[in-house]
């Protein structure tokens, strides 16, 4: 068959549509994936190729495109020939395409969506690019290791300079940074959590998954779909990282004497923690109200409790920063706060790439008035978990201490950092504060 005609690769066309949406419509690549599978009727490997390669093109744009530009003459380069160099770079460095393979789909892409006009193109660069193992192209692109370390291990593994210098800052320096960075790139392993009374991890490692070994009621699956997981289908597990799960608990089980009916989730949607929170809640006779700031996401917190008895939840649509109750309401508190995300990075291949340094001093602020609400909901006596998916110390560490400045009636009573190059979760975070006793 002619080069002109031959058909253009259904997984990198449809890899090629998530990069354009993310790049044109600012879309979340984890959301818009799924419906264009569906329009391609990708299923199995070809599913899988295809979410590999947006996932990894995205993520790694930070490598790709400083040796894209190395291999240009001219500097300017449409948009759209950029993302087939990206998808091209990533099968020639990072994924066991063979060269032609890589070569010649990419040409038969940039024909079909682009033109004709930019194929020599796209050939002369992915050939440049293939002739150079990634090792060697990321001593040619990054800064030397020895003189800026941050500035190479921003180019080598793919994250923005300002967001290596806060997770060294969270670090407390640079000996694991390395490690996180590539832990950061790596895609996550699918956990699940047995909501307590609904369904058990017994349940869930005959459906193929394995337990964890730091929350109770998580398993990881080996592979597949976890929709088709019956416990997942009906509401009574859920797909939840396991450091999301450790966070729910350090709210449901830390120590609190008087009454324990009474519990909130400030910040509620889209409800995988409240989920396993109103479980607990309905084993212990107490009652979770969830509260959620979008009316949407609400419904996606109503959604995730479907197999949760009624009595146990009440979810709410409000602004936590105005709260709907009258202070001193709850004996337990979560407060999952909105934040930057920069721990989670592995679940979002463009969020680094859509941060700013500015969405965290604005979150701050935000983080500080939630925390403070939530202290005064809680009963003197009672708890208040604190927590970001972000390790940032501004979004951590520093919100508690200048929430904790202007209180006297708080204090903490425990706190922890996870990692994805420690424990294999997300970066959580999670401070547990007790409003002291009266009298
Ligand atoms: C980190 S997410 C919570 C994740 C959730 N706990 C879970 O496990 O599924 C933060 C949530 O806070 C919500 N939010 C932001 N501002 C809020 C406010 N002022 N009041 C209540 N919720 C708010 C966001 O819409 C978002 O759904």
């Amino acid at each position: 068959m002619s080069e002109r005609r031959r058909p253009v690769d259904r997984s990198r066309r449809a890899a090629l549509d998530v990069l354009t949406a993310v790049r044109a419509e600012r879309a979340y690549a984890n959301l818009v994936l799924p419906q264009v599978l569906r329009k391609h009727r990708l299923e199995g490997r070809d599913a899988a190729l295809a979410t590999e390669l947006a996932s990894g093109a995205i993520r790694m744009q930070g490598l790709y495109d400083p040796v894209i530009d190395a291999c240009l003459t001219k500097p300017r380069l449409q948009d759209e020939v950029r993302d087939v160099l990206r998808l091209g770079t990533h099968q020639l460095l990072s994924m066991r395409v063979p060269d032609h393979a890589a070569i010649s789909t990419s040409v038969d892409l940039v024909r079909a969506s682009v033109g004709q006009g930019p194929a020599g193109l796209v050939n002369a660069v992915l050939r440049k690019v293939s002739r150079r193992p990634l090792a060697e192209w990321i001593a040619e692109v990054a800064p030397d290791r020895t003189r800026d370390l941050h500035g190479h291990l921003a180019v080598a593994h793919s994250h923005p300079r300002w967001v290596v210098e806060l997770l060294a800052e969270a670090l407390g320096g640079d000996d694991e940074l390395e490690a996180l960075l590539v832990a950061d790139n790596a895609a996550p392993r699918v956990t699940l959590a047995a909501r307590p009374g609904l369904a058990d991890v017994a349940e869930l490692e005959v459906a193929g998954g394995t337990r964890t070994t730091l929350s109770p009621y998580g398993v990881v699956l080996a592979g597949g779909d976890p929709a088709a997981v019956p416990a997942v289908a009906e509401g009574r597990a859920g797909v939840q990282d396991e450091g999301s799960q450790l966070v729910a608990l350090a709210m449901a089980d830390a120590p609190l004497l008087g009454r324990d009916e009474r519990w909130l989730d400030l910040c509620a949607g889209p409800g995988g923690k409240a989920a396993l929170l109103a479980s607990l809640a309905a084993q212990r006779g107490a009652r979770l109200v969830a509260n959620e700031r979008q009316p949407h996401r609400a419904t996606l917190v109503a959604s995730a409790m479907r197999a949760v008895p009624p009595e146990a939840v009440h979810v709410l649509a409000g602004d936590g920063t105005r709260p709907a109750w009258v202070p001193g309401t709850f004996d337990r508190v979560l407060v999952d706060a909105p934040c930057s995300g920069l721990g989670a990075l592995r679940r979002r291949p463009e969020s680094r790439w859509r941060r700013t340094p500015a969405d965290v001093d604005v979150l701050v602020g935000l983080q500080q008035v939630l925390l403070d609400v939530a202290l005064e909901s809680v009963r003197p006596g009672g708890v208040v978990v604190y927590a970001t998916c972000s390790p940032v110390v501004a979004e951590t560490v520093d919100v508690v201490a200048a929430v904790l400045a202007r209180r006297d009636d708080t204090h903490e009573v425990d706190r922890f950092q996870l990692w994805p190059h420690r424990e294999g979760t997300d970066a959580m975070f999670a401070a547990t504060l007790r409003r002291r006793p009266v009298g």
